[in-house]
C-alpha cells in the first residue's frame, strides 16, 4: 500500500515506522510547507496534522479520490462538511479521536457503564484527561468521544471543560510532561466511587490502529468508524 502522510510530527513519524514494518511504502510526507503533493501515487492518506490544517488536507485528498484516515483532533466543527465532500467525490473516510484498540474497548466499556448508571442519581459523573504539554487542543478528542458516550446513554445533556452542573459531564484537562494520554471516568456518590481508567504507555497503539484502518479501507467507498474496522459489538 502506498501511503501519503499528512503531518510529519510525532504521530506521522511513528506511523511511518509501523507502516514500513508492515510492508507498506510512504510516498509523501506532507507538512506545513509542502508543495506539489503527489496525490496520484497514494492508495490512502493518513492525516495527523493540526486542528487548523486537518480540514484542508482531508478535503484536498477527497478531491483527488484518495481515501482518508484522520486522527487529528480539535477540528470537528467542520466534520459535517468533510463528510459531505467525501460523499460528493465518492471517496472513503474514517475519523477516530483515538485509533488504539485499548481505547476503542474503553469506549465500549464506558457506554456499558453509563447504561448501568442511568437513573442512579446518587452518583455524579466527572472526567479527567492528562496529556503532554505540546498538545494544542483541550479537552482531548478522546475525552469528547467518552463524554458523548455518557450523554448518549444517560440523562446527562452536555459536557463542559472546567465547569459543572446538574446534567453536565465536567471534564478537567491536565498538561504534564510527555504523558501520551490518560483518561479517567469517575462516578462519585456520598458513600463510594466507581472509576474506570485507560492509560496509554506510548503512541504505538494509536499509530498501529491508524495503519490497520488504512489497510481496511482499501477498495471501499463511504464513511466508516473504528467500530467497523475492529468489528466491535
Ligand atoms: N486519533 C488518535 O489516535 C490520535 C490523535 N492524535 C492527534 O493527532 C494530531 C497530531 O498529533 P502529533 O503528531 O502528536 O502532533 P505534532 O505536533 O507532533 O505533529 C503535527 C504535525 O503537523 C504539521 N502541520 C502543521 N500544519 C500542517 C499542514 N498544513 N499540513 C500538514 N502538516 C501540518 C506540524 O508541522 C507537525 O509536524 C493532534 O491533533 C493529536 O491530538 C494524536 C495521537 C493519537
Ligand atoms: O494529542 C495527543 O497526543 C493525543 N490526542 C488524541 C486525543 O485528543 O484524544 C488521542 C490521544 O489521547 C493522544
Amino acid at each position: 500500500m502506498k501511503i501519503g502522510l499528512f503531518g510529519y510530527g510525532k504521530m506521522g513519524k511513528m506511523i511511518e515506522q509501523i507502516a514500513q514494518d508492515r510492508g507498506h511504502t510512504v510516498v509523501a510526507r506532507v507538512d506545513v510547507d509542502t508543495t506539489d503533493i503527489p496525490f496520484e501515487n497514494m492508495h490512502v492518506a493518513i492525516d495527523f496534522s493540526t486542528p487548523d490544517a486537518a480540514f484542508g488536507n482531508i478535503t484536498s485528498c477527497f478531491e483527488h479520490k484518495v481515501p482518508v484516515i484522520s486522527g487529528t483532533t480539535g477540528w470537528l466543527d467542520q466534520f459535517g462538511q468533510a463528510v459531505a465532500q467525501c460523499e460528493t467525490h465518492q471517496s472513503a473516510f474514517i475519523y477516530a479521536s483515538n485509533f488504539s484498540l485499548g481505547v476503542n474497548v474503553f469506549f465500549e466499556l464506558n457506554a456499558y457503564l453509563a447504561k448501568i448508571m442511568k437513573g442512579l442519581d446518587q452518583y455524579k459523573v466527572s472526567m479527567e484527561e492528562i496529556h503532554h504539554t505540546q498538545k494544542l487542543d483541550a479537552p482531548s478528542g478522546t475525552a469528547i468521544t467518552l463524554a458523548e458516550g455518557i450523554i448518549g446513554n444517560t440523562n446527562y445533556a452536555d459536557w463542559k471543560l472546567d465547569e459543572d452542573g446538574e446534567h453536565i459531564v465536567p471534564i478537567t484537562s491536565k498538561r504534564e510532561g510527555k504523558v501520551p494520554g490518560t483518561h479517567t471516568i469517575l462516578y462519585k456518590s456520598p458513600v463510594d466511587d466507581i472509576e474506570i481508567k485507560h492509560t496509554a504507555h506510548n503512541r504505538e497503539g494509536f499509530a498501529l490502529g491508524a495503519v490497520i484502518a488504512a489497510e481496511w479501507i482499501q477498495g471501499k467507498t463511504g464513511i466508516f468508524s473504528m467500530k467497523d474496522v475492529l468489528n466491535l459489538t
